[in-house]
């Protein structure tokens, strides 16, 4: 998987006036470019939006989507502590958790397929190191976690891949033999390539250490206008008791976990009403969050992608990245492991033939 013409600048897939949603394909299958119209088409998949008929059909998917992103703690706890035969269990859950059992429950045969493996150790903070908090400035991880995390970055390459700002996230968890991408990647510390195929976009750094490393901040240019929209959404949320709105740097968070569920609808009429005016920004969901980031074609399951370049592991059959997260968000990295391990099995399947 070659990245290195690929960092110039992510895709703007600015699709609102289109009215629909592409996805990019998956970067093994495609090279960036500097701006969208020097994309195929074809290179995209097109999947089409619904248009809602009326204002209310709006309100009622955000809403949907903003109750449906906040699962219950009765569903969160079920895997963990109860019977998963008992009938109160919902069944789709289930099924679920069938399709995808633990990891935990299952470290065993993890730690068999990792024998003679160079692992990649990719983890996420909010809800992964840290517990879910009603306050997200409180949201700490223990020392007995800080020490784990510590001990494993000593045998394998370790990252934080946050939806936080990078000097957020590192301020909570304070390690500095890590790598650190805040704002779902988009603000990335990683390490400096020895090799010939440096990242054009790059900026050399140095880390808080004073050791060398490669700065990638893909939506740069997007920073005074995420500034103006924190300032708006700060203003237009102010009179939402519970709401906050977090800067994130390249992204913003409008947290609803203390709003009363009343006026779930009125935090996100009040994000879409500010996002009417910046096209090029689009809203994601969290656990009870709304996420307004750019329209890039740049997310966790990228900045993994990234940092396993960096790091010279990209191209190599024994390699196990390992990403462990909670949330919505992480979905696009878990994307990301899934099309390796297809690649790694299928040029094993090549090589024996
Ligand atoms: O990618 P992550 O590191 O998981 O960050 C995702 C968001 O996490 C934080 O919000 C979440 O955790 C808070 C503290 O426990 C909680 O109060 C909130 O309801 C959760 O959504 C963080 O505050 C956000 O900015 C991150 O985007």
């Amino acid at each position: 998987m070659d990245l290195k013409s690929n960092h110039t600048s992510p895709v703007l897939t600015d699709t609102s006036s289109l009215n629909n949603t592409r996805l990019g394909i998956h970067s093994a299958l495609l090279p960036y470019a500097h701006n969208a119209s020097a994309f195929s088409p074809t290179l995209f998949l097109t999947i089409p939006r619904k248009r809602p008929s009326t204002l209310d059909d709006v309100r009622s998917s955000l809403f949907d989507a903003m109750k449906s992103s906040s699962p219950t703690h009765n569903i969160l706890t079920k895997e963990f502590n109860t019977d998963p035969t008992s009938s109160d269990v919902d069944i789709s859950y289930r099924n679920w958790t069938f399709k995808y059992p633990s990891a935990l429950a299952s470290f065993e045969q993890i730690a068999n397929n990792a024998k003679g493996k160079k692992i990649a150790l990719f983890l996420d903070y909010d809800g992964t190191l840290s517990p879910i908090v009603d306050n997200p400035d409180l949201a700490f991880m223990s020392n007995a976690m800080r020490a784990a995390v510590s001990n494993v970055a000593q045998y394998f390459p370790t990252a934080i891949i946050s939806g936080r700002s990078r000097d957020k996230v590192y301020e909570f968890v304070g390690l500095s033999d890590l790598y650190y991408a805040g704002s779902h990647g988009m603000d990335i510390m990683g390490p400096v390539r020895t090799s010939s195929s440096e990242y054009r976009n790059c900026i050399r750094s140095t880390d808080k250490q004073g050791k060398e490393v490669n700065l990638f901040q893909p939506a740069s240019e997007f920073l005074p206008m995420i500034e103006e929209v924190l300032e708006s959404l700060i203003e237009i949320t102010k009179d939402i008791p519970g709401a906050k709105v977090e800067n994130n740097k390249f992204c913003v968070s409008v947290h609803y976990r203390n709003v009363d569920e009343k006026s779930w609808a009125s935090v996100g009429q009040a994000v879409e009403e500010i996002l009417k005016e910046y096209p090029r920004l689009r809203l994601t969901h969290g656990r009870k969050v709304l996420e307004v980031r750019p329209i890039l074609d740049w997310h966790k399951g990228k900045a993994v992608e990234f940092l396993l370049e960096s790091l010279g592991l990209m191209d190599c059959e024994d390699v196990l990245p390992i990403y462990v997260g909670d949330d919505r968000t992480d979905e696009d990295a878990f994307k990301v492991m899934e099309f390796l391990k297809t690649l790694a099995m299928w040029k094993k399947k090549n090589s024996e033939l």
